[in-house]
């Protein structure tokens, strides 16, 4: 049996370890246009912000361990076409050369692409995106550069939110911009996301919500970003306003979601038997949602991987659904959520119930200690849980991973009332936050 694996960064080579390590019959191939694989993204601010020292160990796997397991790996090879129906992959490589890879099983790993604003002036120089390793780094370059002096961040998402902090530890005059009233609007309710933003504001970030880029002024180089409420002199604009599935090469020949993301059942299969899709490029099942969604993230891209190579190595394995649990830590305030926020529900015509609570993380003779706040959101009739939020200058992060259990295995908010939480003052109150939340639930 033959994989080939187009794409080669987290959930393609999630899915060639997996074929590799488990089923010493399959031959794999992956093929990848990048000059690199497995860069990991989510530290592109820690770095440009120099939080960390270097990008080298951001990588954590490359070309010579695929072929070690006996793969067959092809980067700076563009795939150009597939011909589902006699089951060949056209490529091209950096050099002009053409060749083709039959198949028995095709796996899209082709992930994700920014969305790009299409605005007059978009073509200047100083404009980026923060997806790939190389956008990093023309990033980090121009934030070296002691002429740039303000920098525009377009989308105050998580990329958004990230960057802007990583400039500001740079010294440079940061402005953050979204449609939305607050940041991290797909992820939090405003209760959490002003908390953040007040963050951002003491940090010196300055905050423009509500306000949407209408185009980029200079002649050779950005100079300033104009909006439906003010023009900004800048010399770096970073857009951050989200992904689209990368589907160029199956839109017209696999079923797709409404946003073009291929569509896939419990077993990663699409529309086609013999292709399969995992991570930014295919859709996922929302346990919150009891519905197929798209949601980009590095950990569904692991996990959709290895569900799709058990499948095709012979292994019956079903995808359990997600949570789209996250988190995100800036200025040292950190804030987790999975499910979905009292807006997110209602957006997707919910009818839900939430329950707050803010108290100290330890009992108040406890010196090191600091506020928590917490909230469960629950479906009004069926009570069953649907998502949480919680935030603090404390490391909460563990306490989210048990609501995204809750989701998945539909626990009510009832049952939440009286679970055995244990107590030492080290850790949280005798009546902690979660218990207290969950009583107070109408
Ligand atoms: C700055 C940043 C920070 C992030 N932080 C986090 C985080 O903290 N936590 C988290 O969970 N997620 C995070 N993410 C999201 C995460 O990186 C993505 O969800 C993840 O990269 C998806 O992996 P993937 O393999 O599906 O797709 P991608 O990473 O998009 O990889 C797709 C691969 O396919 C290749 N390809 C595409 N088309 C072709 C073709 N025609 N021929 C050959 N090759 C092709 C591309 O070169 C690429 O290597 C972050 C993303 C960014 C950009
Ligand atoms: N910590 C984490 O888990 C991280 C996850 N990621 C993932 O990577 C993906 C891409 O991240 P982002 O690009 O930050 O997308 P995002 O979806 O998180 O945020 C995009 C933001 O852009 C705003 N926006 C949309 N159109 C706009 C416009 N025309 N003008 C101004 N603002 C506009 C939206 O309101 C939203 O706040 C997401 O799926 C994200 O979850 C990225 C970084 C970190």
């Amino acid at each position: 049996m033959k994989t080939v694996i187009i794409g080669a960064n987290h959930a393609g080579i999630a899915a060639a370890n997996t074929l590799l390590d488990n089923y010493p019959d399959q031959k794999v191939v992956m093929l990848d246009q990048n000059t690199n694989l497995s860069y990991l993204g989510c530290g592109t601010a820690l770095w440009v912000g120099r939080q960390i020292d270097s990008y080298e160990n951001l990588f954590y796997t490359d070309k010579s361990a695929f072929e070690a397991k006996g793969a067959v790996i092809r980067m700076e090879t563009t795939v150009e076409k597939v011909d589902f129906e006699k089951k060949i992959v056209f490529c091209r490589t950096k050099d002009g050369a053409s060749f083709e890879e039959n198949y028995d099983k095709l796996i899209l790993a082709t992930g994700s692409l920014p969305i790009a604003p299409t605005l007059p002036g978009s073509d200047l120089k100083g404009i980026s995106f923060l997806k790939l390793f190389q956008d990093g780094q023309n990033v980090d370059r121009q934030i070296s550069d002691p002429n740039v002096k303000d920098v525009a961040v377009i989308g105050a998402g998580y990329i958004g939110v990230e960057i802007a902090e990583a400039a500001k530890r740079r010294g440079k005059n940061v402005r953050l911009f979204d449609v939305a009233p607050t940041s991290l609007a797909s992820y939090y309710d405003p209760w959490f996301a002003e908390d953040m933003d007040k963050n951002l504001a003491a940090h010196g970030i300055e905050l423009h919500y509500g306000e949407r880029a209408t185009a980029y002024k200079g002649t050779e180089h950005v100079e300033a970003v104009v909006t439906d409420k003010g023009e900004y002199k800048t010399d770096l604009v970073i857009n951050a306003i989200g992904f689209l599935p990368n589907n160029a090469l199956g839109k017209d020949h696999l079923e797709c979601f409404r946003n073009g993301a291929y569509k896939v059942d419990k077993h990663q299969k699409t529309s086609d038997p013999d292709v399969y899709a995992v991570g930014d490029c295919a859709t996922i099942y929302s346990n919150a949602l009891r519905a197929e969604t798209y949601i980009a993230l590095a950990t569904n891209a692991v996990r959709t991987g290895i569900i799709a190579a058990h499948n095709i190595g012979g292994t019956t394995l079903d995808a359990i659904g997600v949570q789209g649990s996250n988190g995100i830590s800036i200025f040292g305030y950190n804030m987790v959520s999975t499910g979905l926020s009292v807006a997110a529900a209602q957006k997707n015509n919910m009818s839900v119930e939430y329950t707050d609570y803010e108290d100290l993380q330890r009992p108040g003779f406890m010196k090191e200690n600091a506020k928590v706040k917490i909230r469960i959101v629950y479906e009004s009739d069926s009570r069953r849980i649907v998502g949480a939020q919680m935030a603090s200058t404390e490391d909460i992060s563990m306490g989210i991973h048990m609501f995204s259990l809750a989701i998945e295995e539909g626990v009510t908010i009832d049952k939440l009332k009286l679970l055995d939480i244990f107590f030492l003052p080290h850790f949280n109150q005798p009546y902690n936050y979660i218990t207290m939340a969950a009583l107070s639930a109408k």
